[in-house]
């Protein structure tokens, strides 16, 4: 079969209509209902990604979120972290253990490749019923593994959601046969090929679904391409899931904020810049009584 030329009918520019399936809290929110986000760390030196997307999935409205990391990585990132809680995974802990009562999950960002990461990645597939961020290093392992691996294939008998976030060296690698010159119709088959929500970054971002659902999103500035502004989008990702959101909608909520970060941060840009603008992008997308206060006239 060709694949299509123009975008498939189902196809969606990612605008500010994604606003709209925002969740907001209310009287009744709590830190622990407002969505609860964990975030596996790698090893002590290679914390920061983690980091960056830890707090990105809280600044999106995670009420609780949580940095995983062995006893080494847990007391390296105990010395940076304020808001985030830190869970050291003892050696007589599994994954799984750790991850009761969370709500999604990000899991690959500084991960690393050993044999425990992509044991830790089967086990998460196969055990931890809510949503799943794939990103980094957890991308680079079922690439390892291809589709018809242990990887591809829990991936593919996954029931719970799963969203995988390849920048185009990831795709290339989880996707060989694809045709870099036909994104939408590459993106789409490696969707149906591992049964997942895919999104695909870049210039270009695609969001598919399996079933064709796409989004589409070119309006992001190239000083975006700066380490770590992935690890960012996989955080805002995680933190909309927590919320609740439907997968396609956190997908295409986090690549438009996202978008929309970048392009306020601008020259410059490096990925934490994209946390900071979120408070105020989402002061003006809240409903009238939730927004930031306004000083009175005569504050100095
Ligand atoms: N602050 C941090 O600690 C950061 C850690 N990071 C982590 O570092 C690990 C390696 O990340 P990499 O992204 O280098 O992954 P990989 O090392 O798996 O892939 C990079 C390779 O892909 C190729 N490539 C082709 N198109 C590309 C594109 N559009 N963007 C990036 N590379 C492209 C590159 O030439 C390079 O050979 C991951 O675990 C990642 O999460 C990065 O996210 C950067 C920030
Ligand atoms: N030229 C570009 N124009 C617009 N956005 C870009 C460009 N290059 C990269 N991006 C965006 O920056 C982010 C980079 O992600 P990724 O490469 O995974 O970063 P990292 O792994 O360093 O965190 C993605 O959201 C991608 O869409």
């Amino acid at each position: 079969m060709r694949p299509p030329k123009q975008a498939p009918k189902t196809s969606q520019h990612i605008g500010i209509e994604w606003a709209t399936h925002m969740v907001w809290p209310d009287d009744a929110s709590h830190k622990h209902n407002r969505g609860r986000l964990a975030v596996v760390s790698g090893g002590p030196l290679q914390t920061g990604a983690a980091r960056l997307c830890a707090a990105a999935g809280q600044r999106i409205g995670a009420g609780w979120v949580s940095l995983i990391g062995e006893p080494a990585a847990a007391l390296m990132m105990a010395h940076h972290e304020t808001e985030r809680l830190i869970l050291a995974r003892m050696p007589d802990h599994t994954l799984l253990d750790l991850l009761y009562g969370f709500d999604a999950l990000v899991i690959g960002p500084g991960l690393g490749l050993s044999p425990q990461c992509h044991k830790d990645v089967v086990s998460v597939l196969t055990g931890f019923d809510r949503p799943i961020v794939l990103d980094g290093d957890a991308l680079a392992l079922v690439a390892q593994d291809g589709v018809s691996g242990e990887l591809g294939q829990a991936l593919c008998a996954r029931q719970a959601p799963v969203i995988l976030t390849p920048h185009q060296g990831e795709f290339e690698r989880l996707f060989p046969q694809a045709n870099p010159s036909v994104k939408l119709a590459a993106t789409l088959e490696c969707a149906k090929l591992y049964r997942t929500l895919l999104v695909n970054k870049g210039h270009q971002t695609i969001v598919a679904t399996p079933q064709g659902r796409i989004g589409l999103s070119q309006s992001t500035t190239p000083f975006c391409a700066s380490a770590g502004t992935g690890d960012v989008l996989a955080g805002m990702i995680g933190g909309l899931l927590a919320q609740g959101l439907e997968p396609f909608d956190a997908a295409c909520g986090g690549v438009w904020l996202h978008s929309q970060a970048a392009n306020r941060a601008g020259p410059g840009l490096i990925a934490s810049d994209l946390i900071a603008h979120l408070p105020d992008l989402l002061n003006e997308l809240a409903p009238s009584p939730l927004k930031r206060a306004n000083p009175p006239a005569d504050h100095p």
